[in-house]
Parts: structure tokens; C-alpha cells; sequence
């Protein structure tokens, strides 16, 4: 059988373990994909540095005349970023190429122009490898599941995040010290800061909702916020409660109040948050991932594994290799994108969450009162209140019900206000517990 051609571009932490897998593993995956899978050539930034696994032949700088090249057939893309992964996804596509990429930022900010392409030129795009890593979830969304109506995906997608939050919670580590452990381990983005401050997660979400409720999601619909401002006083307070500080992304099918199946939108948001210690996503420590994912007739489904890493993420992406590698040699197609439900995604202030407040208050008759009162007035309802210490070290830990986002940040800014709070020392939503 004539060999299938592969460009790989980019040969950093996943890149590197693409053609390692790929030399080591050559005779079983001639034998799973029915003709051999050859490397055509490397596209990397410096190709004096030496590289193990590869043949230094192999190697180019210009990628744009690799991916258009006659005799390759299947593109892999690992360098990440928008540009020039896109340009050169785009024209491999163009030019009849099957594509595999685990870039999230890219389909997440720009997925109309990537999909689209891979509709109008018939191209296969595979992407496991870009949400979650290893863990098998897209392909699980995008095929097992598509019989379903999915409710609710909610799961722990930032392997450096959760690797820094669980060394926070775990050693009392600092935050520096445990993002440069990440970042060693090959598990952050080339910025940190894409990891940190959420955005990764975030475009994880997109990738997530769009393929759970088969609407339009970017990056940019998604309500984000990071982990560098989660403090020492967050993650006692956390301990505390019996619970734990995860960076959670959210997708949910809001309902409709006329009952409609649809949904009123959707809502898809990533921040850090309290989850109870008895909940399975509690226990995922270190640098792995888990989803859960609720559907209607399936029930609950729970994903887990290696959520970054070079040789867990070159798994999926040699997964996907195979897959469209199968589906040249079988002359058919992967499955396409589609966005048809066109539900809005809905403001954060109207997403409904719980919040915890933990406040150092002057102590005496009249404030828990007092307080009670402001979240009245912005209609929380309160589910426990307590306090701890007295005198000057007084301190008032409320958790409140269900109530919208947006009423919960306003009584949280009039208790910034009050005169007998001294410090709003922690803030953050509760989530993944059986509470209303
Ligand atoms: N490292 C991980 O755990 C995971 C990474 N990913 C995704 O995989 C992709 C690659 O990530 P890593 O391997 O970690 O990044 P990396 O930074 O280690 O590797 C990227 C490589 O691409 C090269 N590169 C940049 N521009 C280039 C160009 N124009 N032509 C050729 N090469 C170029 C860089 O020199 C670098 O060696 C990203 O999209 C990332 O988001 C996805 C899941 C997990
Ligand atoms: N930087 C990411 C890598 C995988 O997507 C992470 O930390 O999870
Ligand atoms: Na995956």
C-alpha cells in the first residue's frame, strides 16, 4: 500500500513526541491505518539545534511549501497561536491535505474561518488533542454522544493550574514555585500567562460548548477569570469548609421558563471556584484533567487523565493521525461541525451560582445584622453564616443559595462599602455541591 505522506509542524513538547511515537510505534500503526504513515518533513523555527528521532534532512524552515507539497497528504499542526498556524492550516486544507492540529487557541478564536475551510475544501479536522489532552472527550462529543442532548459539561480542563491550586492546597506551596514545576514539566502554554490567567481553559470551554450544544462559541463569548489572584486566604478558607479551590470550566444549557428542550442560551464560563472535598473533581490532583458531562439520556459521564504533557498529548494527536490516515486509505470523511442551534450565550450576570464570602468585621451587636440585611436587599438568600475568632480578629463566613451572578458582585461591592467591614478577605463561587 503507497505510504500516506505526514508534515509535522512545530517539534517542541508535543512535536518532539509526535515523531517519537511515530518511528517507535511505525510497524503497528502500518497495520492499524492498512498503509504505512511516513514523515515527509519537519517544520521548526531553528533547524541548526539537533533533534532526537529526527533526521535532520527532514527538517525546514518554511512550512507554508511543506503543507502545500505534492507528496504530503496529512498535516499535523503543534506549533499553537493564531498565526501562522492558521495561514498554513488554511492552505493545507485548501490543497486537498487532512488535517490534525491541538491548537485550542486558534479554534477557539477563530473556529468560523478553521471549520469553514474544512467544510468548503471537504479536508478532515481532527482536534482530541486540543481539549483535555489525552483524554478522549471531543471525539466521545462529537460522535458517541451526538444522539444525545447534553446538558452540562463542568470539568477541570488547565493541567498547570491545577497542578499550581493542588500544590497551593496540598505542600502550602507558593504560586511562583509551583508554576515553575508546570512549566518544567512541559505541561504550560510557551506563555504561562495563556494558563494562568484562564485564557486556556477558556478556549477549552469554547471548544467544549460548541461541540456539546452545536452552537457557535468563541473564545471571546466566554466569561474568564485566572487563578493569580486566588490568595492564601481563599484556599484556607476553602480547607475550612471542607472543600477545595478549582479552576472549573462551565457549559450549561440554560433553561427555558416555556419549558422548550432547546434552552434559553447557553452559559460557558471559567474561574476558580469551591468545590466540596467528597466531589469526584476534588480528587483530581497534579496536572490531570477531568470532565463530567450530563446528558439527557446518557446520564452522567465522567472523563479523566492526562490533561497536558508531551508524550499524553502526542497520544491524541497520534490518535487523530490514525483516524484520518483510516479515512484517506477507506476514501470517506470524518464527521463536520455543525452549529445549527444558534443559542445565544448568555452575560455572566445572569448565570446563576452560589457564592462565599468571608469578611473581617468590627465585633459587635447590630453587624451580622446589618449584613444580613444588604443581601436582602439585593435578594441572596443566605444558606449558613458563621463566625470565627473575636475582637479585632472577628470574622463573618457567609455562603449563600442560588442567586444570579450579577446580584451576588453587587452585595459583594456594598459590603466593600460598609464601614463595619473592615475586609472583604475572600470571595469565591461555590459550585459542583447539591445545594439549591
Ligand atoms: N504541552 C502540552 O501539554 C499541550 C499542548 N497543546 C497544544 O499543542 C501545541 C504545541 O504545544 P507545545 O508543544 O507544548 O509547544 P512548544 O512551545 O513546546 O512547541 C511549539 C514549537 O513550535 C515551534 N514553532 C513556532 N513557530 C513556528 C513556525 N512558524 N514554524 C515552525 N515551527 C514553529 C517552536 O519553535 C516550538 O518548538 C499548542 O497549540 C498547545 O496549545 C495541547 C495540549 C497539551
Ligand atoms: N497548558 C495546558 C496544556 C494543555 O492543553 C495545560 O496546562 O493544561
Ligand atoms: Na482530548
Amino acid at each position: 500500500m503507497k505510504p500516506l505522506r505526514v508534515a509535522l509542524l512545530g517539534c517542541g513538547t508535543v512535536g518532539s513526541e509526535v515523531v517519537r511515537l511515530l518511528r517507535e510505534q511505525a510497524a503497528d500503526l502500518t497495520a492499524r491505518v492498512g498503509a504505512p504513515l511516513e514523515l515527509a518533513g519537519v517544520a521548526v523555527r531553528r533547524p541548526e539545534r539537533a533533534r532526537e528521532h529526527v533526521d535532520p534532512g527532514l527538517l525546514t524552515t518554511d512550512a507554508m511549501s511543506l503543507v502545500t507539497r505534492d507528496d504530503v497528504d496529512i498535516v499535523v499542526e503543534v506549533i499553537g497561536g493564531i498565526e501562522p498556524a492558521r495561514s498554513l492550516l488554511l492552505a493545507a486544507m485548501k490543497a486537498g491535505k487532512s488535517v490534525v492540529t491541538a491548537n485550542k487557541a486558534l479554534l477557539a478564536e477563530d473556529g468560523e474561518t478553521v471549520f469553514g475551510a474544512a467544510r468548503e475544501y471537504g479536508a478532515d479536522l481532527y482536534y482530541e488533542a486540543a481539549v483535555a489532552g489525552a483524554i478522549p472527550l471531543l471525539r466521545p462529543l462529537r460522535e458517541s454522544l451526538v444522539g444525545d442532548h447534553v446538558k452540562r459539561v463542568i470539568g477541570i480542563v488547565n493541567g498547570t493550574t491545577n497542578y499550581i491550586l493542588d500544590q497551593m492546597d496540598t505542600f502550602g506551596a507558593s504560586f511562583t514555585d509551583a508554576l515553575e514545576e508546570a512549566q518544567s514539566l512541559g505541561y504550560a502554554e510557551a506563555d504561562p500567562t495563556a494558563d494562568v490567567e484562564g485564557f486556556d481553559a477558556a478556549a477549552k470551554a469554547a471548544i467544549l460548548a460548541q461541540l456539546a450544544f452545536h452552537t457557535p462559541v468563541s473564545a471571546a463569548d466566554v466569561h474568564r477569570e485566572g487563578i493569580t489572584e486566588v490568595t492564601a486566604a481563599d484556599v484556607a478558607g476553602a480547607k475550612a469548609m471542607n472543600s477545595v479551590v478549582k479552576l472549573l470550566a462551565i457549559c450549561e444549557r440554560v433553561p427555558d421558563p416555556d419549558g422548550s428542550n432547546g434552552g434559553r442560551g447557553v452559559s460557558v464560563r471559567v474561574y476558580p471556584a469551591m468545590i466540596p472535598r467528597s466531589h469526584p473533581l476534588a480528587s483530581v490532583r497534579e496536572a490531570y484533567n477531568a470532565v463530567f458531562v450530563e446528558a439527557q439520556s446518557a446520564g452522567s459521564l465522567m472523563f479523566y487523565g492526562a490533561g497536558a504533557g508531551g508524550a499524553p498529548t502526542a497520544s491524541a494527536v497520534l490518535g487523530d493521525l490514525v483516524a484520518v490516515a483510516r479515512n484517506r486509505v477507506g476514501g470517506t470523511r470524518g464527521p463536520v461541525e455543525v452549529t445549527y442551534a444558534e443559542l445565544p450565550v448568555l452575560p455572566m450576570g445572569e448565570t446563576v451560582t452560589r457564592y462565599y464570602v468571608q469578611l473581617d468585621v468590627a465585633d459587635r451587636s447590630g453587624v451580622l445584622a446589618q449584613v444580613a440585611e444588604l443581601f436582602a436587599r439585593h435578594d441572596v438568600s443566605i444558606q449558613a453564616v458563621r463566625q470565627e475568632g473575636y475582637g479585632n480578629d472577628a470574622k463573618l463566613v457567609v455562603v449563600t443559595h442560588r442567586a444570579p451572578d450579577a446580584a451576588l458582585a453587587a452585595t459583594v461591592e456594598g459590603l466593600q462599602r460598609m464601614d463595619i467591614v473592615r475586609e472583604v478577605a475572600s470571595v469565591m463561587r461555590v459550585e459542583a455541591d447539591e445545594a439549591p
